[in-house]
């Protein structure tokens, strides 16, 4: 059995970023940029008044001083006369200044009286005028992999860019195997359950950029699995869920096999998710993740969304963990990883880290209840209250 990090490693390995798009700006947010992007314009473009007042030559700006008001600048209506010395326009924030302007006095240190204004005893000192170029200068340059958050599209907007090149949305088909599943909402027979993960995993990954695709529930055979297998054609991944393990209805190995997979490797030190499977069919990368609810989920947490940034070109980031205090004892690990459903809240003191009493595989509302994963690595001994462990926010 390879360990967690060779496993994401492997899968890392098995997958290539993909092409690029044009992409209007407002669709942008989420999106991995693919090639630079440059400034078209120079931003702020003139020089702005930052506050509503009265702009003049700074020479004339003196407490006490009484000035003529000759005009105004408002945003988006420039004053296009010429302001004697002596004299001070009405300006209001976000104005463009006019040349040779230098100085802002706030409104709130000016007395008006009809067409003049005599400015405090105390005024401000600040100029209140935000040069050209302050915020970037045409060409200035966005460096690119970079997934755009809220800022950088605002930022990218404020460019005077509306399109620009992304990766493409990587496109995953999901596949439920097993006999035992109907759909959310069918009638579930005696021996049946509703099958969970494919939505779950569906939430997960849409919520990290990808486009995905609920296929049928494949049932347990060859044929069947292989007719689902096929409907997978034109993804970038392939995902199925359960049917991974040793037993007589275990076949989806058996079926991607016959269907051309080259497997690179089954099992993998990790509780849950000791079956995961991964290898290349056709030309996509093929994930067979374990069937129990907890150890999908868990395996996509480690292993499927971390591959949405290679697949955009960012190469494969360390797990995103941090170091937590623990709340309550707990006995020697075993051989394998354990990723523990844990409650991780923050005090005073920094981060704490409860794991959750039952931690069988099976159980989603203890899943749905926590809000982290503790790690523990393999054969880690026993652990007091107050010792310090990883844990990766969910
Ligand atoms: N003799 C052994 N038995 C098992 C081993 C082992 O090493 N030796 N490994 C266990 C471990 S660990 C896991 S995990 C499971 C994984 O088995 P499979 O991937 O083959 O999963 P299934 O048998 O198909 O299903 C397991 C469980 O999960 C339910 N399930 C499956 N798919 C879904 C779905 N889409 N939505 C909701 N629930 C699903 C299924 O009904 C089963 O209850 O194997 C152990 N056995
Ligand atoms: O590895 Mo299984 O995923 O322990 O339940």
């Amino acid at each position: 059995m390879i360990s967690v990090e060779e496993a994401r490693e492997r899968i890392a390995a098995l997958l290539s970023p993909l092409e690029a798009e044009q992409v209007p700006l407002a669709e942008a947010g989420g999106r991995v940029l693919a090639a630079p992007v440059r400034a078209a314009r120079t931003q702020p473009p003139f020089r702005t008044s930052i506050m509503d007042g009265y702009a003049m030559r700074s020479a004339d700006a003196r407490p006490g001083h009484t000035l003529p008001v000759v005009g105004e600048a408002a945003a988006g209506r420039a004053f296009d006369g010429s302001v004697p010395a002596g004299c001070a326009i009405r300006i209001f924030t976000g104005a463009p200044v006019p040349d040779p302007l230098d100085r802002v006095v706030i409104q709130e240190d000016v007395r008006r009286d009809g067409d003049r204004i005599t400015l405090n005893n105390r005024i401000e000192a600040a100029a209140f005028i935000r040069p050209v170029g302050a915020d970037f200068e045409t060409g200035m340059e966005l460096g690119a992999p970079r997934r755009l958050g809220p800022a950088d599209i605002a930022l990218i907007a404020a460019m005077g860019v509306a399109t620009l090149p992304c990766i493409r949305q990587p496109r995953i088909a999901l596949i439920a195997t097993g006999d035992e599943l109907v759909m959310p909402g069918a009638e579930v027979g005696p021996d049946q359950i509703v099958a969970s993960n494919s939505f779950g995993l569906k939430a997960m990954l849409e919520a990290s950029g990808a486009r995905c695709r609920l296929l049928p529930i494949a049932r347990d055979t060859v044929a069947d699995l292989q007719a689902v297998l096929r409907l997978a054609e034109g993804s970038d991944l392939i995902v199925t869920i359960g049917g991974a393990s040793v037993g007589d209805h275990d076949l989806v190995q058996t079926a991607a096999e016959g269907a051309g997979l080259s497997l690179d490797f089954y099992k993998i030190a990790m509780r849950p998710g000791k079956p995961l499977m991964a290898g290349r069919l056709g030309d996509a990368t093929l994930i067979g993740l374990p069937g129990n609810p907890v150890s999908a989920m868990v395996c996509g947490q480690v292993f499927l969304r971390p591959m949405l940034d290679v697949l955009a070109g960012l190469g494969l980031q360390p797990m995103d963990t941090r170091t937590a205090t623990l709340t309550r004892p707990m006995g020697p690990n075993g051989p394998r990883a354990h990723f523990m459903r844990a409650t991780v809240e923050r005090r005073a003191d920094g981060l704490h880290a409860t794991p959750a009493e039952r931690q069988d595989s099976a159980l989603l509302s203890v899943l749905s209840a926590s809000n982290a994963l503790l790690i523990r690595p393999p054969h880690d001994p026993a652990r007091a209250s107050g010792d310090p462990v990883e844990v990766m926010q969910l």
